[in-house]
C-alpha cells in the first residue's frame, strides 16, 4: 500500500519538496545531511558514497530472514523519503553469492502465525522495491535463486557477473513449491509470458551467459567491474527528468503492484495453507538436506 502511495504521488510530492528545499534553506540542508549519513544496519548496510549503495550482509549465503527482509524495507522507506537519494544500487557484501532467496528455514517447522508474518515481510519487500521511485540498479554479483532473483527483478537494470557458475532464476519448483502469481508476473514483465511459463514450470536456473540471452539480465561485466558499472549505469539514468522517468516507470508497474495489493490477504492466506501441508513440508525439509549433504 505505501508503495503504491508512493507511486501515485511522489513525483508531484518530490517537485513540491524540492522548492521547500530551496526556501527553507539551513534547515532543508540540516534535515539533507541528518538523510544522508550512513545507516549502520546488521544485515542491510547502507553505503553512500558516489551512489547510495545497499548491500546485503546476512552470511553465509544471504538468504532472505524475516530480519533481513524488514531491515531490507526499513532501509529503503528511509532512501525513499531521503531528498537527496535519487537512486540506489542493490548489491551483496559477498563475493559469489548475490542472495540464495527466502529463508527456506523460516518456511519449515514454525507456526501458521510466522508463516503469516514472514509472508508479509516478503509481499513488504517487493511492494517497496518493485514500487520505487528511485532508480533501482542490481548489481549481481555471484548466484540468485528465487527470492534473489526477484530481488533483481525488481530492480530497474540487472548488471551480473560474468561467471557460467554464477546462476539466476526462479527455481521454485525444483523444491516443490511454487511461485507466486505475482513472483510469476514480475518475470512476465522482465522476460515475457513464453520464457516465463517455461522457466517457471522447469524452475530453471540460468548462468550467467543464458541469463542475458533471454533479457533476464541486462549486461554481463568481470566480477570486479559489477559494481563500477552500476555506477555508470545509474548516472545515465539519473540524467532522466526524475518526473517523466518515475511516472513512466508507474504505468508500467502499477497494474502488477495494485493486483498484489488487492490479493494480498488471501494470497498470505494461501501461503499459509500451501506451506503447512505436510507434504510441501517433507518437500522442503528433503531440499535442505541436500543442501547440506551436497559438501
Ligand atoms: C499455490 C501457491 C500459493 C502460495 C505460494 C506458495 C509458496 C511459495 C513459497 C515460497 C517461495 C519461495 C521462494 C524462495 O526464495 S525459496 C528459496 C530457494 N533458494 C534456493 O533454492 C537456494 C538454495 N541454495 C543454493 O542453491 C546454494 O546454497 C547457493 C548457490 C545459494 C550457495 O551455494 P554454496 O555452495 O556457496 O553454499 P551452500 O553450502 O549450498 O550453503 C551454505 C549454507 O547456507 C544454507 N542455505 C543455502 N540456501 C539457503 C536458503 N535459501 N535458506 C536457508 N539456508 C540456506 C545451506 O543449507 C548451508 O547451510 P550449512 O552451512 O550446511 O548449515
Amino acid at each position: 500500500m505505501a508503495a503504491q502511495a508512493v507511486l501515485r504521488s511522489s513525483a508531484p510530492a518530490r517537485l513540491l519538496s524540492g522548492s521547500f528545499y530551496i526556501r527553507k534553506g539551513v534547515l532543508a540542508s540540516w534535515q539533507h545531511y541528518q538523510s544522508r549519513r550512513p545507516f549502520s544496519n546488521e544485515k542491510v548496510l547502507v553505503e553512500l558514497d558516489e551512489s547510495t549503495v545497499m548491500k546485503m550482509k546476512n552470511p553465509p549465503v544471504n538468504s532472505l530472514s524475516l530480519d533481513v527482509l524488514t531491515e531490507f524495507s526499513i532501509s529503503l522507506e528511509k532512501l525513499e523519503i531521503d531528498r537527496g537519494c535519487r537512486g540506489v544500487i542493490l548489491t551483496s557484501a559477498f563475493p559469489k553469492i548475490f542472495s540464495a532467496g527466502l529463508d527456506i528455514t523460516e518456511m519449515c517447522g514454525k507456526s501458521a502465525e510466522h508463516y503469516a508474518a514472514f509472508w508479509r515481510a516478503v509481499q513488504e519487500m517487493w511492494l517497496k522495491l518493485y514500487g520505487s521511485n528511485m532508480v533501482t540498479i542490481a548489481a549481481i554479483n555471484g548466484s540468485s535463486p528465487a527470492g534473489g532473483c526477484l530481488m533483481a527483478m525488481c530492480c530497474d537494470y540487472r548488471i551480473m557477473a560474468d561467471n557460467p557458475k554464477f546462476a539466476i532464476g526462479l527455481n521454485e519448483t525444483q523444491l516443490g513449491i511454487v511461485a507466486p502469481f505475482w513472483f510469476k508476473e514480475t518475470m512476465v514483465n522482465t522476460v515475457g509470458n513464453r520464457v516465463t511459463e517455461q522457466s517457471l514450470q522447469l524452475g530453471q536456473m540460468y548462468p550467467a551467459p543464458d541469463a542475458l540471452k533471454i533479457g533476464l539480465v541486462d549486461k554481463l561485466v568481470t566480477e570486479e567491474k559489477v559494481q563500477s558499472t552500476a555506477v555508470a549505469a545509474m548516472s545515465q539514468w539519473l540524467a532522466v527528468p526524475d518526473h517523466a522517468r518515475q511516472i513512466t516507470k508507474s504505468i508500467m508497474r502499477k497494474p502488477t503492484i495494485d493486483n498484489l495489493v488487492k490479493h494480498r490477504e488471501a494470497d498470505i492466506n494461501n501461503f499459509v495453507s500451501f506451506i503447512t501441508k505436510d507434504s510441501i513440508q517433507k518437500s522442503l525439509q528433503v531440499y535442505m538436506d541436500r543442501l547440506k549433504q551436497k559438501k
